[in-house]
Formats: C-alpha cells, structure tokens, sequence
C-alpha cells in the first residue's frame, strides 16, 4: 500500500528557553492523505503551529531541539533532509499560509512581482512548471491564472496593484494563491480566515475546499474553530499539549467524541470561545510545558482519570472506522445518552 502523502510518527520536540526546556511536542502522531482536509484543533498553546511548522522544518534550531520522530513526506523522512533539500521542497512540494496576510506580503512590492517571485522560485526546482521558454512570462502567465483561480477578477491588471489597495480577504486570496503556484502536494494553513470577517472567512474556506477537490492536494488546516472544523475539515486531529489525543474522520469524531477533552472542547462550540483561558465546563488550566505532568497530560483535568492515566501516555486505540484516541478509558457511545 502507497504511503500516506504525509505521516508524522512520535514527534517530540523540545524549546530551550532560560529556564530550561519546555517539551511542546510530547510524540505527535497523525497522517495527512492526498484530497484531505485535515483540521488541527486544540487550545492556544497546544502546540498546532509548532508542528505544522516542523513539517515545513521552519523552527529554528536552536531553540529548537528534535530527540525524535519522523515526519515523511510520501514516505521520505523530511528529518533526515538537509537545509538544501528541505528549500527545494518549500514552496514546492509544501506550500504554507500563515495568519495574518498583512505580515505575509510585501507591501513594497507590487502583487504581481510577488507571485511571480514564488513562481520562479517553485520553478528552479520544478522546471516543467514554467515549461521550456523564457522564465519571467510564464511565470507571470501563471500569476494572473493563480489569481483568477482564488477569485479576483480582472486579474492580469490586478498583478500590478500593490497590497494596500487590496481588501483583507483579496490580500489572503493572493497568499493562497501564492502557496499553491508551486502546485504543491501539501498545504499547511496556519488560521488562515481567523483575521478576516465571517463572510469572508467562509468564502476562502470554499476555495480551499475547491483547490482541494481541483489538485487532490493534502491540507492540514491549523484552527482553534470547531465550527471551521465542522464546515470544512474531511478529518480531524485533535491536540492536547503536545500530544494528539483522538483523531479520525469529522462525522465520526464530531458525533461520536470519546476523549474527554475533545468533548470539552465540543462543548465550547456554541461561545466559540476555545482561544484562551478555561473551558466552559471543564476546571484546571492547560498545563506548563516546562515541568507536564507525567502519564496522560489532560489526567489533572480529566473528570475520568484514575492512578494508571498518571503513571504513563496512553497508547493510542481504534474505536471506529479511521477513529483513534488516545485515553485508557475513552468515553463509550452507550454514554452519550
Ligand atoms: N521559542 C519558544 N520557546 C519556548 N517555548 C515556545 C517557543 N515557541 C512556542 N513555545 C511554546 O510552545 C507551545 C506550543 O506553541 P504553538 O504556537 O505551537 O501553540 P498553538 O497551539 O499553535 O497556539 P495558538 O493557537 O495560540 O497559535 C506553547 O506553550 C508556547 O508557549
């Protein structure tokens, strides 16, 4: 059987900080597969944009330090790969959006020259993306399709406008449109709608679910939004400080959740209020990363621990179809009623 487009295994990572190190990633686990949405969900500080920056091994080490794991990449462990190689793949093979498209973008430069920027940078890895001739038409050819494709019209003049004449939803559009001219296999979209209204919002996720359908590309879509989850998401990996707790297909997870925080977080939906701070229902705080808890990391919280969720990490079970979780005493259907 072909490898999954992308599989993480027990991913530890560590940040030296002045006080010592803080263990952020406590053996991360979930895979990504071509055409899927994959919603990674879990409250500020969980470690979501640590690990989707280690995919694109964007943090920067030190602080960072690595005892183990394995991030692969159609079976090829990126860990492995030098700085050179791991640059061939950005932009190319991985693309990524970022939060905030005001701090993305360049706002000297004209949109154009930007796409056309990462068209030829893409392209010095790929050469079959500009084709045989001259370089810079081409990949100013491709800039105007790309920005045609997330919806802006008239796009060929539009390459000349600069990024303070575009609204907040055009200016994340273009950052879309810039992290898939590579054509890349994988996206990482670290809260791309969180800074843009509702209905915005809601009409770049329908374009990523469009680009999705259209290339068959993978998606890991960084949220602290059930509801995007809900909307948007064909899969679900839910964190808990470090760790991955219960991932699995959205309708499995969103109706059948069977670790206690996932329920939790559920119940947070209707405030969408999972950012900071407490959980509605649920008493403690996160925990700190410099001194976890030893066993399972939600057991100080957890209205259902008992002595052996303190003593080691759960290993991770199937409960359903593509549904795992990793708790000693997940929470069954029959108690649903
Ligand atoms: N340079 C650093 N040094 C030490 N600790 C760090 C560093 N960067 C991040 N951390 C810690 O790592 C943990 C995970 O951070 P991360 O940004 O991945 O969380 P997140 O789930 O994406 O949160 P948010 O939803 O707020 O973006 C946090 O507790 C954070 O304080």
């Amino acid at each position: 059987m072909a490898p999954p487009l992308l599989e993480i295994r027990d991913l530890h990572l560590r940040m030296t900080t002045s006080d010592g190190p803080a263990h952020v990633l406590n053996g991360v686990g979930l895979s990504v597969a071509r055409g899927e949405i994959l919603g990674l969900v879990g409250e500020s500080g969980c470690g979501k944009s640590l690990t989707g920056l280690s995919v694109s091994r964007l943090v920067p080490s030190p602080p960072a330090h690595y005892p183990s794991g394995e991030i692969r990449l159609d079976g090829q462990d990126l860990m492995t790969l030098s700085e050179r190689r791991m640059r061939a793949l950005r932009g190319r093979r991985i693309g990524m959006i970022f939060q905030d498209p005001g701090t993305n973008l360049n706002p000297t430069m004209r949109i154009g020259d930007q796409l056309v920027d990462a068209a030829l940078a893409a392209g010095r890895h790929a050469p079959d993306l500009l084709g045989p001739g001259p370089a810079r038409p081409a990949a100013r050819a491709l800039a105007a399709d790309m920005l045609e494709r997330v919806g802006i019209a008239s796009a060929r003049q539009r390459l000349n406008a600069w990024p303070h004449e575009f609204s907040g939803g055009m200016r994340q559009r273009v950052l879309i449109a810039m992290a898939l001219i590579g054509r890349p296999d994988l996206l990482i979209a670290d809260e791309p709608t969180t800074a843009l209204d509702v209905s915005v919002q809601a009409q770049i996720l329908t374009l990523l679910r469009g680009m999705v359908a259209d290339r068959g590309l993978g998606v890991i879509l960084i949220t602290h939004n059930m509801g995007v989850v809900a909307q948007t998401c064909s899969h679900v990996a839910v964190m808990y400080a470090g760790n991955v707790v219960e991932t699995g297909p959205v309708a499995e997870v969103l109706e059948h959740p069977a670790h206690p925080y996932t329920r939790a977080l559920m119940a947070a939906i209707p405030g969408r209020n999972t950012r900071r701070g407490t959980l509605k229902g649920l008493p403690g705080t996160v925990p700190d990363l410099m001194a976890p808890p030893p066993g399972c990391r939600f057991a100080p919280r957890c209205p259902r621990a008992k002595a052996a969720c303190r003593a080691a990490l759960p290993a991770t079970r199937r409960i359903g179809p593509g549904h795992e979780v990793a708790c000693l005493d997940p929470v069954a259907e029959a108690a649903d009623a």
